[in-house]
């Protein structure tokens, strides 16, 4: 037991953390055996981010534990999830110890009173408050260009006209109509289970509840003989999860230079050119000195960034950042939101960004604000 935590020594502990709900859902797929949501037929795959936090959390509070560990409790969150699940820790903790790991300061729950921050592998005790981090301009230099030109001349990059999806009886999107033109700069907001996830699926192709409706994607209308290569050639798309496909050794060079060739990993000999690109956005990104370190070897927040610009090296017709930063702590969310300002004011890439978490400093020119209804969610353009 690390020092300051000796009274939790021989009590029953438990841990809410999105490791745990991976843990659960291996288990679900690999042995076909439901426990977090034992009452429904639904597989915790295909659920929601937040429905499946419900589900952890219900699960842990009928193990009775003694002390909770909230990892990042309220990543992936909404704003009224996490109100909810705010109150019923707050109940809880009249009751049960509570440790919360947090990486973003507005998490913090008003009743936690001993502070500690994990630095060089040391937990130290902190008397003040920490106070917040400088915030100059972190990427002075220019975006480097696009490897070539492409001629677009549709006037809209997607356009999805009284669009509706449902899940048997679950009805998640009720006629949606929404069109992203060239250049645009969205940002996608609902609350947990409102079907963002849906949404974007039906944009890159990989849905098949795309079929048999009014949705047209770079100029062709879907099921008109398009493959899902055909679409996806024109996106840059990043989630949290795509991280975890690199693995083995990826030196930052190759990562960017496998974004030129949509590959995960880099299988051939680049040009030069392809390095001199590659060069200019580790120089943007203040890389420059680590072209040779490998990927695994950043920090969580420098691996992110090199995601997006990964994502944006080939300067795409349509850059999606699906909770771009998730996970990641105020210092190194700040740095992601300051990249994609800039990658979308200084390109004419459009830009779609999605996230649960109200970024402050984030400039998008409109926002789709999915509101769920009996008949399924409602596309509202607030912007
Ligand atoms: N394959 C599926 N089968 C059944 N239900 C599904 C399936 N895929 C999604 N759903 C349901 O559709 C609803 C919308 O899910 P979706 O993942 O699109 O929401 P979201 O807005 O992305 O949520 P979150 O922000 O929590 O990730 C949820 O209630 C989910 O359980």
């Amino acid at each position: 037991m690390p020092s300051g935590f000796e009274e939790l020594e021989h009590k029953k502990g438990a841990l809410f953390s999105t490791s745990e709900i991976l843990r659960w859902m291996e288990e679900e797929l690999r042995h076909d055996r439901k426990v977090l949501a034992r009452e429904t037929e639904q597989s915790l795959q295909s659920m929601s981010s937040g429905e499946r936090k419900k589900a952890l959390f219900r699960y842990l509070m009928e193990q009775q534990p003694e002390y909770l560990i909230l990892d990042n409790a309220f990543d992936n969150l909404d704003r009224g999830s996490r109100d909810d699940l705010v109150g019923k820790i707050t109940v809880l903790a009249d009751s049960t110890s509570l440790i919360q790991i947090l990486s973003r300061r507005s998490d913090l729950l008003p009743f936690i009173d001993k502070r500690a921050r994990w630095e060089g592998g040391e937990l130290m005790w902190l008397k003040h408050p920490e106070k917040e981090g400088p915030g100059n301009d972190p990427f002075p230099t220019a975006l480097p260009p696009a490897p070539e030109t492409r001629v677009n001349t549709d006037p809209f990059l997607i356009e999805l006209r009284d669009v509706s999806v449902s899940f048997g009886d679950r009805k998640v999107l009720d006629r949606i109509t929404w069109k992203i033109a060239p250049g645009d700069f969205w940002e996608l907001r609902g609350p947990n289970g409102s079907g963002k996830t849906t949404l974007l699926s039906l944009i890159t192709g990989d849905s098949p509840k795309a079929y048999g409706q009014e949705i047209y994607l770079f100029g062709n209308r879907k099921g008109s003989g398009e493959s899902v290569w055909d679409i996806k050639q024109h996106i840059g798309y990043i989630t949290p999860s795509l991280t975890d496909r690199f693995r083995g050794y990826h030196t930052l060079e190759q990562m960017l230079i496998s974004g030129l060739v949509d590959s995960i990993g880099l299988y051939t000999i680049p040009t030069e050119k392809q390095k001199d690109l590659a060069g200019s956005w580790l120089e943007l990104l203040g890389l420059t000195e680590s072209k040779n370190t490998y990927f695994h070897d950043l920090s969580k927040g420098q691996q992110r960034l090199v995601m997006c610009a990964r994502a944006m090296i080939k300067h795409p017709l349509l850059l999606i950042l699906d909770e771009p930063t998730a996970d990641l702590d105020d210092h190194a969310a700040e740095l992601v939101v300051h990249l994609v300002n800039k990658m979308a004011t200084e390109s004419h890439t459009a830009v779609l960004f999605v996230s649960h978490r109200e970024e402050p400093e984030l400039k998008p020119r409109g926002i789709l604000q999915l509101n769920p209804t009996e008949a399924g969610s409602e596309g509202i353009i607030l912007r």
